[in-house]
Formats: C-alpha cells, structure tokens, sequence
C-alpha cells in the first residue's frame, strides 16, 4: 500500500476550505442519473469533512467535453442527485474557476458542501495547465483526492493541485487501494479478465500489458469489433476504431507470446438502430450484415465466456459485453454477470469488477452486491492491474 496522508491526519479544519476532486462521472439518461453507486462512495469523504465544519468544496468532471462548456455535461442535474444521496443541501456553482466560484465559495458557511461545474469545461484541466491549477487552487486551503477512478488522469484537479495545497486522500481512495491489493495483490490462478464496454481509444493500450498478467482475455462490447476488424471480419456499421487495428493486431501477437488466450465473439445480436424495441436478430460473426450493427455478444459466445469464467480463480471484469442500457442487448452481460455471482458466492472465484458503466450493468443484473469486490474505477483500475504508476496516486505519496 502507497503511503499517504489520510483524513485522520488533518487536524482541526473547522472554517477551512477544502477541495475535495471526486467522480461525479455517473451514467445518466434523459438528464437523469440512473446510478448513484459513485456518489454514494464518495459520500463519507464529504460527510466527515462537512461534520467537521470544512467548506466542502466539490470538483468534479462529466463526459468529455474536451475544453468548452457544454450543456448536456454540466454537473447541474448530478448536484441535486448528490444532495438526495447525502440528504444535505448541496450547493451549485457554474464555473469551476473565477468570479462565479470564488462567490459561491466566499458565501459558505463551516459545514457547508458545494459543487463546482465540470472541470473539464476549461482546457486546462486535462492538460495540467499551472494556471488552471492556480485558479482551481485559489478557492481552497487543503486539497483532498476522493477520486480513485479518475486518478489515471493527470490532470489539474487530479494530480496539480496536490502539487500546490497541502494534499491528502479520501476515504475511498484508500478504501479503493486496500481492497484491490487484498482482491489482486497476489491474484490466484488462472486469471481471466473481461473487457468491453465503449471507451476503445483511451483503453485499448493498456490490454498490451494486461495480457501479460492474466491467463485468458475476454474481449467484449465495442472493444471487440475493434479486435473483429482487425483481424479481417466485416463489423458493419457496429462502434468500431479501425485506425487502432495495427495496435489491436499487436495484443494479439504479445497475448499470444505471454501464454494470454484471446477470447472474441463467435456470435452476436445484431440491430439496425439502437433504441427499445428495435428488431434485432443473432448471426455469426462471419455474418454481420454491413448495414448492421452488433450490440451485444451473442449465445454461443455467453457459453465460451462462462467456460472461462469457470476455468478460472479469478476474475476481473471492465466494460459491459453489450449496450446492456436497452433490452434485449443486455442479455450476455446479465446472464455473465450472474455466472460470475454465483461461482463467487460457491466461493471458488474471486471476482472484482469496476467502471461507472460496468457497476451500473451488475446493479442491473442484481448482483453487484454477490462479487468480491466492486470498485468505482474501471480504467484506473485495469491501470493498476497493469502495475502502472496512477499519476493521482503517486502524487500523494511524494
Ligand atoms: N457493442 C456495443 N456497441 C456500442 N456500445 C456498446 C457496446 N457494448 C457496450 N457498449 C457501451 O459501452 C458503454 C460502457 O463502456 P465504458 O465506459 O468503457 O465502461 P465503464 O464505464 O464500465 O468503464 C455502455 O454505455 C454500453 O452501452
Ligand atoms: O468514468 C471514468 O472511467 P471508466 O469509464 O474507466 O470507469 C472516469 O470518470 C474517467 O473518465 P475518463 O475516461 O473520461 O477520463
């Protein structure tokens, strides 16, 4: 375990402002939250320092609006979520930065909790910038970092303040590191991981190393069609990064040196439009029409991912295997995630799954509750199954 300062070692922060970076990154439809499992893990982080009469003072990102406000990513909607999850008033500041922050800050009392709009809606942020960070810096005292599944991020809420503000960890940080080393620390053997979901770009890299530490490698959601195109399948109009099929071939070429088996989709359930109700039918893979798209894995896939979900000791997991938010592309990752759940509650698997996404799809398979352990992360937590530095983490330690 990393070395940091926690919450017990702040002292008396009654008055002082602190500025807590959390993930507020949580699945939303129709402008309404429909997963609340990261705002309630952040919550004791926030409750203890509003109990302690810190100005509590929330920074947080949404979406990927790459450096200019955006309305459908503002963190509006999700503070009043966040106020019914904590059952305290939370107040609403829209800038993170400037004149509209610095009032919204100097009109708090101890004890008070406030969110900041999103981040990410100043270029600043992602790239580190120091004037960023010195503005972010402005409104607070002590910086604390809750944010576990954003901490791969180097970015100035997550990594620059701890820079400039006496710095210190939240509770889920920690709690997040504990049970990942207990869960992964010395995994037991076989290892089979599954990822899905649609995040291709930014988690396609670190497969290269992951296949070097674990035995079986599932590849589901849009991760597959990725890997499926590369290797010579029409994908049809299925979410697909072709440009990354030189990097796609080259996990497959060091899976196959480090002894990790590839897993893809043999089958899968294909649609014409992505919406309740649409028509949709099972083909094999060798058979996607182009002007289709596959949105979940299909039958005779489920049996090969839960063949190796029985083969194994351990199990992580990232990324849904289907668009699992409409019926009935949620079917593989329900029926998976139930195989998983109840091999972990016979107690011979050990199961860790993570991502905003993915515990979303456990919640809607009614099982998160029956894996090992849950974590709130998903890319920063394949990052430290890597055995990657996590540039949030490390700069706490420092
Ligand atoms: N075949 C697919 N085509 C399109 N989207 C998919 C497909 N499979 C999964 N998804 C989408 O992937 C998203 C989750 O991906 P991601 O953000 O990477 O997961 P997490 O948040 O758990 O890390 C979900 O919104 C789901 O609809
Ligand atoms: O949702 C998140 O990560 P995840 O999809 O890997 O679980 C985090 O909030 C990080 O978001 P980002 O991948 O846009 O940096």
């Amino acid at each position: 375990m990393p070395a940091f300062k926690t919450l017990d070692d702040l002292g008396d922060i009654a008055g002082k402002r602190v500025l807590v970076r959390v993930d507020l990154n949580v699945p939303m439809k129709d402008g309404k939250v429909t997963d609340t499992t990261r705002i309630e893990r952040v919550a004791p982080t926030i409750l203890e320092l509003s109990d302690k009469g810190a100005k509590v003072i929330l920074l947080a990102h949404f979406g990927r609006p790459k450096g200019t406000p955006a309305p459908e990513m503002s963190l509006a909607p999700i503070a009043g979520a966040t106020e019914a999850t904590l059952d305290r008033r939370v107040h609403f500041a829209a800038d993170c930065i400037g004149d509209k922050a610095a009032a919204a800050v100097s009109a708090m009392a101890g004890g008070d909790i406030l969110l900041l709009e999103n981040t990410r809606f100043h270029a600043g942020e992602e790239k580190n910038d120091p004037d960023f960070v010195a503005a972010l810096a402005a409104n607070g005292d002590i910086y604390v970092n809750d944010a576990f599944s954003a901490a791969h991020r180097a970015h100035a809420s997550t990594e620059g303040l701890a820079h400039r503000l006496p710095a210190f960890a939240g509770r889920t940080m920690q709690a997040e590191l504990e049970a990942l080393q207990k869960g992964l620390g010395d995994p037991a053997r076989p290892v089979a991981a599954i990822v899905g979901g649609a995040k291709v770009s930014t988690k396609i890299d670190l497969l290269m190393n992951l296949v070097k530490k674990v035995d079986a490698l599932v590849i589901g959601g849009g991760m597959a069609n990725t890997f499926l195109a590369a290797r010579g399948t029409n994908v049809g109009k299925s979410l697909c990064e072709h440009d990354l099929a030189a990097t796609a071939k080259q996990i497959m070429v060091e899976a196959a040196s480090a002894g990790c088996a590839i897993v893809l989709p043999v089958d899968g359930v294909v649609a014409r439009e992505f919406k309740t109700g649409a028509e949709s039918e099972v083909v094999d893979i060798d058979a996607i029409p182009s002007d289709a798209m596959v949105l979940d894995v299909g039958p005779k896939t489920v049996d090969a991912v839960t063949g190796w979900i029985e083969r194994a000791a351990t199990l992580v997991w990232n990324g849904p295997l289907g668009a699992f938010e409409i019926a009935p592309f949620d079917a593989a990752t329900v029926a998976a995630a139930k195989f998983a759940a109840a091999q972990t509650e016979d107690g011979r698997l050990v199961s860790v799954a993570g991502g905003g996404d993915t515990v979303a799809a456990l919640n809607h398979a009614g099982v998160a509750d029956d894996f090992t352990y849950v974590s709130t992360a998903g890319g920063a937590f394949l990052e430290w199954m890597e055995g990657k530095p996590l540039p949030g983490v490390e700069v706490l330690t420092s």
